[in-house]
């Protein structure tokens, strides 16, 4: 089974169309408005129902979201699965409430850091945010990515933060992830992803 990549913070048809010639697996909207990736429910929505039923699957990644946050953007987009940052328990709500699969987002200082038992679809393991950062992820950042090797994980879980096309595939090596996210690493300035660095991305984590 091919290593399986997300491309996340689509804000235009060109990283949209890049993404999905490319083969990713998954495409994600970033519904948090301070984050330089930020798009409004109906700018993805646009985006989001152009895109055929066999390419990339959409996820809709929230920072501590309330319930309304999450309807008025399924209102407008047809989401497949979702990406959350808050605590655990609150995220299985979402999860409950939602009725869509629900990836967890945790942010990764020490091996300790790593779950043994959730009860999410999915685990998204990107270093801490840097101090200072007024977002949770997207900080291109990365962790040491040995950290995770071995690790029992107990559903299926990407590798995220600080990733880019020259170091994607060292960090599977060392992770033992099967699966890859990437955001900052694929743009030509904060917010503006590169078809040409979308392309290697996905090339490099596949070779
Ligand atoms: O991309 C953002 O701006 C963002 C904002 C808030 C939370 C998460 C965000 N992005 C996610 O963070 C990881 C790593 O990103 P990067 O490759 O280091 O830029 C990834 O899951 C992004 O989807």
């Amino acid at each position: 089974m091919p290593v399986r990549v997300k491309i996340c913070g689509i804000r235009d048809h060109a990283g949209l169309d890049a993404a999905a010639q490319a083969g990713a697996d998954w495409v994600g909207f970033v519904f948090f408005s301070r984050s330089p990736r930020y798009v409004t429910a109906q700018a993805a929505s646009a985006l989001a129902r152009d895109m055929a039923v066999d390419g990339p699957k959409r996820i809709g990644l929230f920072v501590r979201p309330t319930d309304d946050d999450i309807r008025r953007v399924l209102d407008h987009v047809p989401l497949d699965g979702l990406q959350i940052y808050d605590d655990a328990g609150r995220i299985e709500a979402i999860r409950t409430h939602s009725g869509l699969p629900v990836w967890g987002a945790v942010g990764i200082a020490s091996r300790h850091d790593l779950p043994e038992t959730c009860r999410v679809d999915g685990l998204v393991i990107e270093s801490r945010a840097p101090a200072g950062s007024d977002r949770p992820g997207g900080n291109a950042h990365a962790f040491d990515w040995t950290l995770t090797h071995g690790w029992q994980a107990p559903v299926p879980w990407l590798l995220a933060g600080g990733l880019n096309p020259d170091n994607v595939q060292r960090a599977i090596q060392h992770s033992g992830a099967r699966a890859v996210d990437v955001s900052s690493g694929v743009e030509s300035a904060p917010g503006v992803k590169s078809p040409e660095l979308i392309r290697r991305f996905v090339q490099a984590a596949r070779a």
